[in-house]
């Protein structure tokens, strides 16, 4: 049997060990510091064992996984390398930042052992193993930032093990990883928060700021619900590129400022075209970007029996949803419905389904 560890079974971790466990020959052992979070592991059946021990969760390990908040790792780190680990363990993590924890491990000396940093680039804005689900990483990339002294066998074993994800495996070297999240996922993270605060702040004064905020303010805004400790460790982990990125961001807003200023219609215009084609020509746009789903989006007269009227002729069909949003439900306007589907052959055949049936469908 190959024995997984799972340092902190929440969101990530927990969606980890659902990949994992009942797997032909492997077994997947989670770990927190405290007990009533190791019987709820065990409660809800996303691990086979638990324990609060952190040497009895490595101890004979074949592959560790932390899990924790990017702030934790070094400590893990240190704490594993003073441990007995089983001879040829891979140690891997699923931090959103890799610089930091690929110093802090090359910093040690292992025996026999080797750290393959790891970031899985899918995730939601809840946390906690509640919201962990097996197919959060399908479909999606997963960043492997491999030492150049690590064999490359030992990186293939990963590698085999996480085929499991179903996720895509891109290696890349831990700076580079950050530039690039920086930008995409840490980012955007900080302006979705700040925006949030400057409505929250407006809207104290005049609560028709919350009443009026629709489709446009929900869509840049999700993810700042994130949990506040995971996103203090990333940016202080990211902290340099971040603070670069944000230069960059002010920079670009004092030209928003400009255009504004000398009413340049044309500069407006041109900034939103170039936005436009670069995000309308994504090539991973039909699953979301990053999402682990297939989406559909729907032109729907806003009346109630729609919703039932879709799953129905989908549900005759053998089609499977695996979730239906409603994206705009003003009265007498058309509304906007999100179909997501797990499989891309799913998505087609719903696809076909819909635009015989006359619907407006856009990707
Ligand atoms: N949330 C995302 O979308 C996302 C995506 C990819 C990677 N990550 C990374 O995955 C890791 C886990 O994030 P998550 O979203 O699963 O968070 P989470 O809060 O759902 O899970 C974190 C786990 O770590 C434990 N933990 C929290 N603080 C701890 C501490 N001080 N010491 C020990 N254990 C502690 C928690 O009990 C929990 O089991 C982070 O490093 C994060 O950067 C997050
Ligand atoms: O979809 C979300 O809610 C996420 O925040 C996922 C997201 C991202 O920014 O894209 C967040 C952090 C990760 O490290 C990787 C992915």
């Amino acid at each position: 049997m190959t024995k997984v560890a799972i340092f902190g079974v929440g969101l990530i971790g927990g969606s980890l060990a659902l990949c994992l466990k009942g797997k032909p020959g492997l077994r997947v052992a989670g770990h927190s510091n405290n007990p009533a979070s190791v019987d709820k592991y065990l409660k809800r059946g996303v691990v086979d064992e638990a324990t609060t021990s952190m040497e009895e969760a490595a101890r004979d390990a074949d592959f560790i996984f932390l899990c924790v908040p990017v702030g934790c790792l070094e400590d893990y780190l240190q704490k594993l390398n003073g441990m007995r680990l089983k001879p040829g363990c891979i140690i891997s993590d699923v931090g959103s930042t890799k610089r930091t924890v690929m110093d802090a491990a090359k910093s040690l000396h292992w025996e026999n052992v080797h750290f393959i940093g790891g970031h899985p680039m899918a995730g939601k804005e809840q946390s906690g193993v509640e919201a962990a689900t097996s197919h959060l990483f399908e479909n999606a990339f997963y960043v492997l930032t491999p030492d150049e002294s690590t064999p490359a066998l030992e990186v293939e074993r990963l590698e085999q093990l996480l085929a499991h994800t179903r996720a895509h495996i891109v290696k890349m070297a831990p700076a580079q990883h950050d530039d690039i999240v920086g930008a995409v996922s840490h980012l955007p993270h900080v302006i979705a928060v700040a925006l949030v605060n400057q409505v929250a702040d407006y809207n104290e004064e005049n609560d028709l700021y919350e009443r009026l905020a629709a489709g446009g303010f929900r869509d840049i805004t999700r993810i700042a619900s994130s949990d506040p400790i995971i996103w203090r460790d990333i940016l202080l982990n990211n902290r340099s590129v971040v603070l670069r990125l944000l230069e960059d961001w002010k920079e670009r807003m004092d030209g928003f400022i400009d255009m504004l200023n000398k009413e340049d219609g044309a500069g407006i215009e041109s900034e939103f075209m170039k936005a436009g084609s670069f995000r309308n020509a994504l090539p991973e746009r039909r699953k979301g970007v990053i999402h682990s789903t297939f989406d559909v989006y729907v032109d729907v007269p806003d009346h109630p029996g729609v919703v039932g009227e879709i799953a129905g002729q989908l549900g005759s069909r053998q089609i499977n949803l695996s979730n239906i949003q409603i994206m705009e439900s003003r009265l007498d306007v058309p509304g906007v419905m999100r179909l997501s589907f797990r499989e891309e052959e799913q998505l087609d055949r719903a696809v076909e389904v819909l635009k015989e049936l006359g619907y407006s469908l856009h990707f």
